[in-house]
């Protein structure tokens, strides 16, 4: 086993992964570098959840490699793997998936409160993370009453109150109007990158293009054609990146 760069907190080489014999994924290798915005883009059922979740230690590639600072994340036991995404990593998924008996500021606050986080402090955190997503009005209605984009805001808010060493985001902006997504995206890279928040967002969405740092293609399983940046000059993202194919 080769240790992978110091200077990426992400790392993976040579992922496989089938589903009952069928490849999604076909020898992806990818480095992510602290803080960075990764976007996966490719058309549908290229890989990009499957991706995502192998990275995430959700699933475990067979075969292939996943490294999280510089620790191996393939080879730990499922509790441990477990123990890893509830401590150091984020989900948000096209799907909400809030507790409908809890109020939004109680869903947005629960991984605080089942990290033994007080009430208080979990409650002002949930609080200022649905005001930055522009739903602070819904802090005391249930999710039945709430419309869907509001409900993906609510479970944004909640991924990036735990602050999370990196964020995965698989379609987060599928719920939402055209009109919502750009600005939603815009809200969570910009608080990914004023808390220092590593995050990898699959997505057909276009805007990401000219937020994320760097961008990775894929179609059928593989990676299709290296990297893409934005432009320093018209987008918030950084030129300097790590490619790693
Ligand atoms: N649970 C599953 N069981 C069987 N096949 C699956 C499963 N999940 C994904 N696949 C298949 O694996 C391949 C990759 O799917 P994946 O969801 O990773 O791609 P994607 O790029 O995220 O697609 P989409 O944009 O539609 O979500 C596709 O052919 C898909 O049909």
């Amino acid at each position: 086993m080769v240790a992978p760069p110091d200077n990426d907190v992400l790392w993976a080489r040579g992922l496989h992964y089938a589903y009952s014999g069928s490849p999604a994924l076909a020898g992806v290798s990818i480095g992510v570098r602290e803080s960075e915005i990764l976007a996966v883009t490719g058309p549908r059922g290229s890989g990009k959840t499957t991706l995502l979740k192998c990275l995430s230690g959700q699933l475990l590639p067979d075969p292939g490699e996943v490294w999280f600072n510089s620790a191996p994340v393939h080879t730990l036991s499922r509790p441990a793997r477990e123990r890893l995404r509830r401590e150091r990593f984020g989900w948000i998924d096209s799907e909400p998936h809030l507790v409908p008996e809890l109020t939004a500021w109680e869903n947005a606050a629960l991984p605080l409160l089942m990290r033994g986080v007080a009430h208080r402090t979990a409650k002002r955190a949930a609080g200022e993370w649905l005001e930055r997503l522009d739903v602070g009005d819904c802090s005391r209605k249930r999710p039945a009453v709430l419309l869907q984009a509001q409900r993906q805001r609510i479970a944004i808010a909640r991924a990036l109150a735990t602050e999370p060493t990196v964020l995965f985001a698989d379609e987060p902006t599928a719920p939402l109007h055209a009109a919502d997504r750009a600005q939603v995206l815009r809200t969570l890279t910009t608080a990914a990158r004023s808390h220092q928040i590593t995050v990898v967002i699959a997505t057909l969405d276009e805007e990401i293009a000219t937020l994320a740092d760097r961008t990775v293609h894929l179609a059928d399983g593989r990676r299709n054609n290296g990297v893409t940046t934005p432009d320093a000059a018209d987008g918030e993202g950084r030129a300097a990146c790590s490619v790693s194919a």
